[in-house]
């Protein structure tokens, strides 16, 4: 699914009015046409709908209409200036006018009170509220009688489902601009819209769907802006399929470098997590000192410990993918070792916990190893890496990111609810996971499987993505039945996971 700005919806209607030669009313039949199926229409037959003078206010207009069309009942407010009404909009109120459905109309300047009151009537006596004063186009902070009317219909609520955007909200930042709609549902046009994305914003967007207003695929493709909610198609798309001619070497000879003294968990989780993801030789470098626990454990793994100084040297250089940093400590040897296997090494790196921790200050140690570096970072990680504050990153997630991984030409995995996946040019939001899952363990889980699936050959960004997608997934399916659910839950999943992907690719 693809995520958008207030620009890209502007500017896509202006390619396909001017290049395109596509009537922008043509546009908003569609929209209402693709609106109109999520109103649950079998469920229920009196509907208000509360347009604005804009383009959002048009959709709405001719929602109404639609849905008289259906034989349902329906009462239309319109509020705004009428010298500022849209010609799309006008021409769907004097269809209305010819069909003789009422309009009562609250102007800016006037008095209102009694339509106000009407307006609260007419919501005790409605099922649902079809919220269209303001869309893509609302960049200001609300008030007046805009204000009021959002103030009515948040207090006297039944159901309220909002077009493209619930009215208040900036669909951009996804700032609340005064005072907004609480809506229960949110039936959007062609992108997600990025303010969503804000955390904040939830309590105001209910479910969200995204519909199509008829524009061709490869105009949308042309002028979005590379980012996207990761779907299970995408997924099932990249990920490596098994059939009876593969062996062992097509899957990959992946190292990962995990554990310490106390730490041997974590080391235990990233090795087994790269195994079930179906790499094909996995071999975990940790200290001798727990190299026995760990390989008592880690039955279809190897170990080597940091003695063997030519086994590791020969493990870096014949491996497809190398994972480091879980459980090994934030210390000075750990430092050395990443600069150790970063300058020996040319196969994708992914980075995690310690590795990141040792990285403050020393980012620039991952400037000679352009384009093949992967980091993970939490938001702590992500303050400590960065230098900005936890709230900062909370609220500018996506900017951070993506600025971070352009600067350094890495791929970053920033994780928390809806993780992003950025390269600096295209973001992913993931959609998967849950609450259940936030505990140890997890980040050495995400690990092991992103070195897998890098390891067997996919492509590296796709990897990062495929892996956060099929983690959280696992995750979802648990937590109905689970009131938390840990790494080693999540670890014993993957296989079967993995072949229903498989199978149903095959088909
Ligand atoms: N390709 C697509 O996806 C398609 C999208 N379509 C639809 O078009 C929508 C975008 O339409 P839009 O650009 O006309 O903007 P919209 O949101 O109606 O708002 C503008 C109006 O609000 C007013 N206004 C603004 N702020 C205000 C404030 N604080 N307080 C008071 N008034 C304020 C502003 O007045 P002004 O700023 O001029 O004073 C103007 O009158 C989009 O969301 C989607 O629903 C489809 O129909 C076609 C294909
Ligand atoms: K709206």
């Amino acid at each position: 699914m693809r995520i958008g700005t207030s620009m890209s919806t502007k500017r896509l209607d202006e390619v396909c009015v001017n290049e395109y030669k596509i009537p922008l009313i043509v546009m908003m039949e569609n929209a209402i046409l693709s609106a109109i199926k999520h109103l649950d229409m079998d469920l229920y037959d009196k509907y208000i709908v509360v347009s604005g003078v804009g383009n959002n206010g048009g959709d709405g207009l001719g929602i109404a209409r639609q849905l008289k069309a259906r034989g349902k009942d329906v009462k239309v407010f319109v509020v705004g200036s009428m010298e500022k009404i849209t010609p799309c909009s006008k021409t769907n109120l004097d269809i209305l006018k010819a069909m003789n459905i009422s309009c009562r109309t609250l102007d800016i300047k006037g008095e209102n009170i009694n339509i106000l009151e009407e307006l609260k009537t007419s919501i005790k006596n409605s099922d649902v509220l079809v919220d269209c004063i303001f869309g893509t186009g609302l960049e200001r902070e609300v008030k007046g009688v805009f204000k009021d009317i959002i103030n009515i219909i948040n207090t006297n609520k039944n159901l309220v489902y909002s077009i493209d955007v619930p009215s208040g909200i900036n669909a951009t930042t996804g700032e609340i601009l005064g005072v907004c709609i609480k809506a229960d549902k949110t039936i959007s046009f062609e992108f997600y819209k990025r303010g969503f994305l804000k955390y904040e914003t939830k309590e105001y967007i209910g479910d969200v769907v995204v519909e199509h207003v008829g524009i061709p695929e490869h105009i949308i493709k042309k002028y979005d802006d590379n980012e996207y909610i990761t779907s299970i198609d995408f997924v099932k798309g990249n990920i490596k399929s098994k059939n009876k001619f593969s062996f062992k070497n097509n899957f990959g000879k992946v190292t990962i470098f995990a554990g310490s003294k106390g730490f041997s968990g974590a080391a235990f989780i990233a090795s087994e997590a790269a195994i079930k993801s179906g790499s094909g030789l996995v071999t975990l470098v940790c200290d001798e000192d727990i190299q026995d626990i760990i390989s008592s454990k880690v039955s279809e793994g190897m170990t080597a410990n940091y003695k063997e100084e030519n086994r590791i040297n020969k493990l870096i250089e014949t491996s497809s993918a190398i994972g480091f940093g879980c459980g090994m400590g934030d210390n000075k040897l750990t430092l050395e070792r990443l600069e150790y296997v970063l300058n020996k090494s040319n196969c994708p790196m992914i980075i995690d916990a310690d590795g990141l921790n040792v990285l403050k200050n020393n980012i620039n140690i991952l400037k000679k190893c352009e384009n093949r570096i992967i980091i993970t970072p939490h938001l702590g990680e992500m303050s400590r890496l960065t230098g900005k504050s936890i709230s900062y990153i909370k609220e500018n997630r996506l900017d951070v990111a993506k600025e971070f991984a352009k600067e350094n030409n890495i791929i970053v995995l920033l994780k928390g609810y809806e993780t992003i996946i950025t390269d600096g040019n295209i973001l992913y939001i993931n959609p998967t996971g849950n609450s259940a899952m936030a505990n140890g363990g997890m980040g050495d889980c995400l690990l092991g499987m992103i070195t897998s699936f890098i390891g067997q050959g996919l492509e590296i960004f796709n990897a990062v993505v495929c892996a956060a997608y099929i983690h959280g997934y696992i995750g979802d399916i648990l937590s109905k039945k689970l009131y938390t659910v840990n790494a080693t839950q999540i670890i014993n999943e993957i296989p079967s996971i993995m072949n229903e992907f498989d199978i149903e690719i095959n088909l």
